[in-house]
């Protein structure tokens, strides 16, 4: 079996629209605390986002014997700031006026673990830069995404209305959205082609 150890509604809708059959297991590790820690010895974004899947695929595959699980996580660093996902609509107007004007960096990673042993990872990092929006256009670009917006961790999502308030940007689209698709496609092929066409 697949599994994703992965909260992500969003991730769960790309493998879903890839046709792959697996199960979701949300990771039970404490991301604040592992951060903290890595920050503590100079982790950037990047090393922060594999460290991250990877914690989660390990904490999944100890409960899931056998099973290939897939960690995945993201980093938003805003220079050497790293941004986290607003829990309020208040939190997301500070988050979106801070990026704004601004150019930031999504550090997406993605791990394949089977019984405890890491068989593949791969970071991939987009740019983004957003325009220098008024208040009115980010209300009610706010007013239309509603909620979806408190589970993205820059307070936008590329693929909606939030589009709109973006000047440029450069990197894959799945690894914006949060998954590196394309490279775990071709992993799962490498490693378990089985699991991408299940009898
Ligand atoms: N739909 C959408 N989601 C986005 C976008 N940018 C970032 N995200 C989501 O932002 C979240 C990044 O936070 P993470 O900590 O990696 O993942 P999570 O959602 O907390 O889920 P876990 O893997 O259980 O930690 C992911 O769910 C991404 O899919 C976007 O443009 N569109």
């Amino acid at each position: 079996m697949l599994i994703l150890a992965s909260s992500s509604a969003t991730r769960k809708a790309l493998l879903d629209k890839a046709g792959l059959s697996f199960e979701t297991v949300q990771a039970p590790i404490d991301e604040r605390r592992i951060e903290a820690e890595a920050q503590a010895v100079g982790a950037d974004g990047r090393d922060l986002a594999l460290l991250l899947a990877r914690a989660k695929a390990e904490a999944v595959s100890r409960t899931h014997p056998g099973d290939i699980v897939i960690g995945a996580d993201q980093t938003l660093a805003l220079g050497p700031e790293l941004l986290h996902k607003p829990d309020s609509r208040e939190a997301a107007i500070r988050q979106l006026d801070h990026l704004r004007g601004k150019t930031h960096r999504l550090h997406a990673a993605v791990t394949l673990v089977r019984d405890g042993a890491l068989l593949w990872s791969d970071v991939q990092t987009a740019e983004l830069t957003m325009r220098d929006f008024s208040a009115a256009e980010r209300d009610s670009i706010l007013d239309l995404e509603g909620d979806a917006v408190l589970n993205s961790v820059g307070a936008y999502r590329l693929e909606g209305p939030s589009i709109r308030l973006f000047e440029s940007v450069s990197g894959d689209y799945f690894t914006i959205l949060g998954l590196p698709l394309l490279p775990l496609l071709a992993a799962l092929r490498d490693i378990a082609p089985d699991l991408l066409f299940p009898e």
